[in-house]
């Protein structure tokens, strides 16, 4: 499903040398010899969503009869803020509703798609669309929240340093942009885990 092994290894490994040196570091001391290696593998590990194929994780779906909201929450993700590339880190909640052939995904799905949009440099507010738009394109719902909750270290250890900043966006599609209620009842499910009717 996931093939890591997309990126150029030694081009990474020769940036990060090149970055230590430029830090003032000897690179070939003996703490940071391999550093620039294990850089590279973790760099392959936190921003390999890119190889991750989202349309294969749509490709299985049930057909459950379901014309309810069905939300996941407090999916954990970590991202890396493209301006800085410091994480920032926090969790999702998906909403939607099927469409009226009634069919849904696998749960895991949904937090497989948000690990692969949330896994590359990113923009907290694109990351929210994009993985919106991947439920919109695949499964053709009624509509879709997707809320994301995150703590910016770019915000936290460096800049303006306001450790404990928390910052929220969400993406409306379909029913949920039209009915006021809906979606009141979508936002109620993700926060508090119950239905207001
Ligand atoms: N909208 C948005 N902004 C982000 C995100 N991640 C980081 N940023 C912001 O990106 C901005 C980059 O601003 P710049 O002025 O170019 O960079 P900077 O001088 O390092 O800014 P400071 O962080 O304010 O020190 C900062 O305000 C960050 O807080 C994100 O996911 N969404
Ligand atoms: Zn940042």
């Amino acid at each position: 499903m996931a093939s890591e092994h997309h990126m150029d290894r030694a081009k990474i490994e020769r940036g990060v040398r090149l970055m230590l040196e430029g830090m003032g570091e000897d690179p070939d001391r003996e703490g940071l010899v391999d550093t620039p290696a294990r850089v590279a593998r973790a760099m392959e590990e936190v921003c390999g969503g890119a190889a991750v194929d989202v349309d294969g994780l749509f490709s299985v779906t049930f057909d459950a009869g379901c014309h309810d909201i069905v939300v996941v929450r407090d999916i954990p993700f970590y991202s890396l803020c493209e301006h800085h590339l410091l994480p920032f880190f926090g969790r999702a909640h998906i909403a939607y509703i099927p469409g009226p052939d009634g069919r849904v995904c696998g749960i895991s799905k949904l937090a497989r798609v948000v690990d692969a949009y949330a896994r590359r440099p990113q923009l907290q507010e694109r990351l929210c669309a994009q993985v919106a738009d991947a439920v919109v394109g695949h499964l053709d719902p009624m509509g879709v929240v997707v809320v994301m909750e995150a703590e910016h270290l770019c915000m936290t250890m460096r800049g303006v340093r306001k450790p404990g900043a928390m910052t929220s966006t969400s993406a409306v599609r379909g029913g949920f942009a039209a009915s006021s209620t809906t979606r009141a009842e979508a936002m109620s499910l993700i926060f508090d885990g119950t239905h207001v009717r």
